[in-house]
């Protein structure tokens, strides 16, 4: 569930009195997500996505995340554009939290992506790249490389409950990652979430991207890399190159990636994983009791890991010099 906040009737009217969104139909609660309070509202003019932003968005990167989607969605890119009220502001606050409505994109999201889904991907991502490239703000990624050993020694001697040598390998990776990750590659605006949940659909065409709120200025091979991670592997763990190629060559066909990016891809997918292990195991580690919400494994991202420590070269994941 992701309702934390209840909103009254009247509360929400107030809020809504600023906006020339039409009047109020319906709304209710989204089961979905686990980060914020969303609404759906059907107004007389539409459907909107009314969220109430919960202690783990700060205040001060709103800005970024709702000019973001404003310059994407001015520039062509299927995401949800921030309404403005009568007085021209985006940000509001109801019920004692900061809130906005924002516009509703039609579509759902697939569990299991195939590799059609996979290279309306990779476009997907590079058109968000392009739509993103002249974006005045600056968000540094407080979750790249740097913000990684905090988090594993938050979770470093629990580690081993979790599986057996969990801390041991991460670790080793830990280190392999911060003496090596790759600098000064070509960057902007990065989605840095792009799971399968934030993606929709309507039928095969990909018709919006959803979830802003890791967005940030990081390398754009690093975003590539999140997304083969998170869509290319199969229930068992085996890395599907049919899936990763399809990704690989949509984006390329888009923005041909350098041969720098080339070569670090395998570091940035081991990184992306690392990356996502160790959020997923502080949350396992700590999670509140009577949460409602069930914390994902952190071993899913464990077993990725472990197909990247064998990878030597970008082909692995699909990478060719040859578009195909
Ligand atoms: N603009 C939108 N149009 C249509 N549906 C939306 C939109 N924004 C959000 N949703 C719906 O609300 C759900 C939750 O949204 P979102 O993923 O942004 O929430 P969250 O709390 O930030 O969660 P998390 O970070 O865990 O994904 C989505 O899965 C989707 O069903
Ligand atoms: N996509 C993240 C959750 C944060 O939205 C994960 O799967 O760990």
């Amino acid at each position: 569930m992701a309702v934390y906040t209840e909103v009254p009737d009247e509360a929400l009217a107030a809020f809504l009195a600023a906006y020339e969104i039409g009047d109020l139909l319906s709304y209710k609660g989204i089961a979905e997500g686990v980060e914020n309070t969303n609404f759906i509202l059907h107004t007389t003019t539409g459907s909107y996505i009314l969220t109430l932003y919960e202690k783990r968005v700060k205040l001060d990167d709103l800005p970024f995340f709702l000019g973001l989607m404003e310059h994407l969605a001015a520039n062509g890119l299927a995401c949800p554009q921030p309404i403005r009220t009568r007085d021209g502001t985006t940000l509001g606050t109801l019920c004692g939290r900061p809130a906005v409505i924002v516009s509703f994109l039609e579509g759902v999201s697939v569990r299991r992506p195939e590799v059609r889904h996979c290279r309306a991907l990779g476009a997907a991502l590079a058109g968000l790249h392009a739509a993103g490239s002249d974006f005045a703000m600056r968000r540094p990624n407080a979750l790249s490389v740097a913000g990684w050993r905090p988090l594993f020694e938050a979770a470093e001697a629990q580690a081993d409950s979790v599986a057996l040598g969990l801390a041991a390998r991460t670790r080793q990776d830990l280190a392999l990652l911060e003496e090596s990750w790759p600098q000064d590659l070509p960057g902007g605006v990065i989605h840095a979430d792009l799971f399968t949940d934030n993606v929709f659909f309507l039928g095969d065409e990909l018709s919006g991207l959803i979830d802003f709120y890791f967005a940030c200025t990081d390398s754009f091979a690093y975003d590539l890399a999140i997304c083969l991670n998170a869509w290319c592997f199969e229930a068992d763990y085996a890395f599907n190159r049919t899936k990763g190629q399809a990704m690989i060559a949509a984006y390329q066909a888009v923005r041909p990636l350098e041969p720098r990016e080339v070569a670090a891809l395998p570091l940035l997918a081991r990184g992306a994983a690392l990356r996502f292990m160790l959020t997923r195991l502080v949350d396992w580690l700590n999670v509140p009791p009577g949460a409602l919400v069930k914390p994902k494994d952190p071993l899913e991202y464990d077993r990725r890991l472990a197909f990247h420590r064998r990878v030597a070269a970008a082909e692995e994941y699909g990478w060719s010099a040859v578009a195909g």
